[in-house]
């Protein structure tokens, strides 16, 4: 079990269930408490039994499905309503059923919500707190309390939003999170008030929402203020605008400030689950997320490229490796020779500064005309490898190419396409059907080509994107076309460009294939 003199506590599975277009079933929510738990984090928050037969059902499920090795599960709800008995009311009786060890109550704590939104008295209020902590604590759970509106109640009325924290802890609860629901604070006045509340005596924890775009920063301003226990959200996900990013947050605290918050090896294991937590979630991975984000510690200016090899640490606040992330190069046309020559390395070739020189002059003038090499890497490696043979080495010598596209009698829309190539001293035709141009090549040169390479069979293409770009200097408007292709091991990109959008996806669909080949061990001639 974690450390308890520090919490990590995530709620993912409740607050950042609150995120707009996130809906996870059970079995994801149990994914995601899995990989949790691989992280270390003390408290997993599984959501709110009794407010829907999804969260009523995770409790039920995780009593035999989830094998957790470090984290406790904690239910999270409301305190009981105003004028019932805390062991009467039927939602806290679902917390109490739970199973779960922990018990998360939000409160008002600000004195307008009280009124307004309870329709109550500020000691009907404190009633409901003391009630339902004592009534918990006797069932024999354990009790945190989230301060709902905790900062703008203390703006609104300190002695009040005080006095909560104070009734919530003689009743019993082990941590009062202060929660900036409305995510409006900046971390400086959010620090004095944390200041101010620990004088309480209460052990407090922080809960933040991104709004002001400081969750994170807020956190750690509320933990160096006296807070011991942080609440946040796996990839910061949430409510509006999000929680604290409880990775950034974890790998701030234990890079920056020396915590011990996850077990050893776990911060080097965070990359990985970030993103396996996608893969549950299916929300697109934030590619520019800090420390797990795959443009985390990617490197484009040719400034910080030859800065970077001498020493990765001038241009990095970390090594990438503390938490499984990995350093890459980006070569575009704001690279320079240290840029190209680092890329070369990273795809294990040695450039002479003469290739070097080549392929930065050969990249620059392919970016003018539209290409873009840093989100094709396969493109580059091929024009890396052409440019230390000297010469465009391929598998195959392309005769001629041809498209059909005919809208059937019946109204069906048919792409054919035949292709014609030199392959292995033969001449090859042959001729593809798809539901597209693009899909009427591609089976067009496998079909051509499966005889001589039966390992294109594995190949599939995963992803197609084009971008019209505006033609510069009187030019005229050119197509750009990205090509995703992946094998049973890994993806690679290619990249095409010409005035007509089949010719580009033609170049990006034939670099795909070349470099199928090669990474399935066919040498070019
Ligand atoms: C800040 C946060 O994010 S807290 C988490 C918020 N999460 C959610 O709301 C998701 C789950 N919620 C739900 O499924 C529903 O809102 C339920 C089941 C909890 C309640 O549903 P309903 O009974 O239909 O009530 P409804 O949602 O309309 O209103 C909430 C009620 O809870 C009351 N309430 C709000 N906060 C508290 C509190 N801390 N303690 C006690 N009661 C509270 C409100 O005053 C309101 O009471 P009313 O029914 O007398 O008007
Ligand atoms: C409890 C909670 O999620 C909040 O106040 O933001």
């Amino acid at each position: 079990m974690a450390d308890d003199r520090f919490h990590v506590y995530d709620t993912t599975l409740r607050d950042g269930a609150q995120q707009e277009g996130l809906n996870l079933t059970v079995a994801d929510k149990i994914a995601v408490a899995r990989h949790l738990d691989g992280l270390g984090v003390g408290f997993i928050e599984g959501g709110w039994p009794g407010a829907n037969p999804k969260d009523t059902e995770f409790f039920r499920r995780a009593r035999t499905e989830l094998d957790l090795k470090h984290a406790q599960l904690a239910a999270f709800g409301a305190t009981r309503r105003a004028g019932v008995k805390a062991a009467d009311d039927p939602l806290v009786a679902a917390l109490r059923e739970s199973g779960a060890p922990v018990v998360t109550l939000v409160a008002k704590s600000h004195d307008r919500h009280v009124e307004l939104a309870l329709r109550t008295t500020l000691q009907e209020n404190l009633a409901m707190i003391r009630d339902t902590v004592s009534h918990l604590r006797a069932e024999g759970q354990r009790v945190f309390l989230d301060a709902e509106h905790f900062f703008d109640g203390y703006r609104s009325n300190p002695a009040y939003a005080l006095e909560v924290l104070r009734t919530a802890a003689e009743a019993g609860a082990d941590v009062i999170a202060l929660c900036d629901t409305n995510g409006g604070m900046l971390p400086d006045e959010l620090a004095d008030i944390v200041h101010e509340a620990v004088q309480s005596g209460a052990r407090l924890g922080i809960h933040c929402h991104d709004d002001t775009g400081c969750a994170v920063a807020n956190t750690l301003a509320a933990v160096k203020a006296g807070a011991t226990h942080v609440q946040g959200c796996a990839n910061g996900y949430g409510e509006r605008s999000g929680n604290a990013n409880l990775f950034t947050v974890v790998a701030n605290l234990q890079l920056k400030r020396g915590f011990d918050l996850v077990p050893p090896g776990a911060l080097a294991d965070m990359t990985r689950i970030a993103h396996a937590i996608t893969e549950v979630t299916n929300v697109t991975p934030n590619s520019h997320a800090p420390y797990v984000g795959a443009s985390a510690f990617a490197h484009k200016a040719g400034l910080h490229a030859s800065a970077i090899k001498v020493d990765p640490n001038l241009y990095q606040h970390i090594d990438p490796a503390a938490v499984g992330n990995d350093m890459r190069m980006l070569v575009s046309d704001m690279a320079g020779r240290a840029s190209v020559e680092l890329k070369g390395r990273e795809l294990g070739y040695d450039l002479t500064p003469d290739n070097t020189k080549a392929l930065v002059e050969r990249v620059k003038d392919l970016e003018s005309r539209g290409f873009t090499f840093e989100a094709a890497d396969a493109s580059f490696e091929l024009l890396l490898r052409d440019t230390l043979h000297g010469q465009r080495r391929r598998h195959f010598e392309v005769e001629s190419w041809r498209v059909i596209v005919e809208r059937t009698k019946g109204g069906e829309l048919v792409s054919e396409a035949t292709v014609k190539l030199h392959a292995k001293g033969e001449r090859i035709v042959a001729t593809g059907e798809g539901n597209g141009p693009v899909n009427a090549l591609d089976k067009a040169v496998r079909l051509a080509l499966e005889q001589l390479y039966p390992d294109l069979a594995r190949l599939e293409l995963v992803d197609y994107k084009v971008r019209i770009l505006e033609g510069t200097h009187g030019t005229d408007a050119v197509t750009r076309v990205l090509i995703t292709s992946s094998d049973d091991t890994s993806d690679w990109a290619t990249v095409g460009v010409a005035e007509n959008i089949i010719d580009a996806s033609w170049q990006a669909l034939e670099q795909a294939v070349t470099y199928g080949l090669l990474k399935a061990g066919h040498e070019t001639d």
